[in-house]
């Protein structure tokens, strides 16, 4: 696995960047193409100008654009990173100001509306589309960090037209973030993810309204809930805006896996007004075995996690002396979080490491000194 900072050898031609809209995906790109490469030029425009000079403050564009104008006609890669249905406005919008030989690209979640968009538009010759297969329930610039797309899959959506120098190009940017290209038809890319995403969301919306509508008035399924409901539905505070316009724009393929969802849904319930155990245990043990065939985090795209939690007194300063203790023998924290709850079995804090060498010495270390690890 690569460790935090390093990157997979890429050959950029491009050394000019545009970015329409600049949030938690588009910053991210930039921060990962400034990372990469210190001599590039990037430019940007979104909505909010504080956030853009903050940007500018922060080395990550050189300049700020106030609209879509002739500026742009210097960048040789135009990425539109602003909610699906706006990118499709987008594209017409920047058009004009391409370029001969530059590429417009997008980062979008869904990908039939904006290739479709690009094929009324007769644009199929400049335009390679994209989705980075990472992300989180943030947004906004301020969210944004260098590494966040680092061993995801990026899928490269070509047109009928793309060329491979074209495709190529957009590979190197991904490469150049340390992300991982894939290409893929973009019909392909719309039905599978919206079994792998688009639904997903739907269900961990729709769960965390059911516990809303069904908890008691002192909001005790709230308090209970622990690391299985968290788990599933962290996702369930992602953006409205964003959500909203992936619905509409892969509906169809939305509705065929929520309907054949809702008929596995309906065999559950058939299976428990039967108190059928066998089914319910069967559909438990081919969930876990087909589950247990997904890389592992750490093989394939998903950084590898190497963390345990920690039993610690709630009091002031016993971070500080766990910190230390680690510290004194040379080990770096990755990160170290607190568990508000001490569910399932978990310590009170969760630490983690950047190599299992050193997670396997500092787990060693806080046995010696009397430490209570779990998992
Ligand atoms: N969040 C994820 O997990 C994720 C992952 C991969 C791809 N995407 C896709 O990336 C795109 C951006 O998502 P994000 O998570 O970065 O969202 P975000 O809300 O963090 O950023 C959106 C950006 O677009 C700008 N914007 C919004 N409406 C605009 C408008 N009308 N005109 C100009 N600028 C506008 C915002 O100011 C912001 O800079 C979406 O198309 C989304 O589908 C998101
Ligand atoms: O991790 C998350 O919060 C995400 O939802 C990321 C996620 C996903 O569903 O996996 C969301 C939408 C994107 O198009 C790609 C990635």
């Amino acid at each position: 696995m690569k460790s935090k900072g390093q990157r997979r050898s890429c050959t950029m031609s491009d050394s000019t960047f545009g970015f329409i809209g600049l949030g938690l995906i588009g910053g991210s790109i930039a921060r990962g193409l400034r990372r990469a490469n210190k001599d590039i030029t990037i430019m940007a425009y979104m909505r909010t100008r504080s956030k853009l000079e903050q940007a500018k403050a922060d080395g990550t564009i050189d300049i700020i654009l106030d609209g879509i104008d002739e500026t742009l006609s210097a960048c040789d890669v135009i990425f539109l990173c602003t909610p699906v249905e706006y990118n499709a406005v987008y594209l017409e919008k920047v058009r004009p100001f391409l370029k001969p030989g530059a590429l417009i690209t997008d980062i979008g979640s869904t990908k039939t509306d904006i290739h479709q968009a690009v094929e009324r538009l007769g644009y199929e010759d400049v335009f390679v589309g994209g989705h980075p297969m990472a992300g989180s329930e943030k947004t906004g610039y301020e969210s944004s960090t260098d590494h966040l797309l680092e061993n995801a899959y990026y899928i490269i959506t070509p047109t009928k037209k793309s060329t491979p120098e074209q495709i190529d190009r957009i590979r190197q940017v991904a490469l150049g973030i340390g992300a991982l290209p894939i290409v893929l038809d973009y019909h392909e890319h719309d039905f599978s993810v919206a079994a792998i995403s688009h639904l997903p969301h739907l269900v961990a919306s729709s769960l965390v309204n059911l516990v809303h509508d069904n908890d008691s008035k002192d909001e005790i399924m709230k308090r209970l809930a622990a690391g299985g409901f968290k788990d599933i539905t962290r996702i369930a505070s992602s953006s409205p805006v964003m959500w909203e316009q992936i619905c509409m724009t892969n509906t169809e393929n939305i509705l065929v896996l929520l309907k054949r969802y809702i008929t596995s849904l309906e065999s559950i319930c058939d299976a428990l007004e039967n108190h059928n155990g066998d089914a319910i245990y069967k559909m438990f043990e081919e969930s876990g075995k087909y589950r247990s065939t997904f890389p592992n985090r750490g093989q394939g795209p998903i950084e590898r996690d190497y963390s345990f939690c920690v039993d610690v007194l709630d009091e002031p300063g016993s971070i500080s002396v766990l910190s230390a203790i680690l510290a004194a023998k040379g080990i770096s924290v990755k990160n170290i979080g607190i568990n508000h709850s001490r569910e399932e079995g978990e310590g009170a804090l969760r630490i983690s490491f950047y190599k299992e060498d050193k997670k396997n010495e500092a787990a060693e270390l806080l046995r010696s000194h009397n430490y209570v690890l779990t998992k």
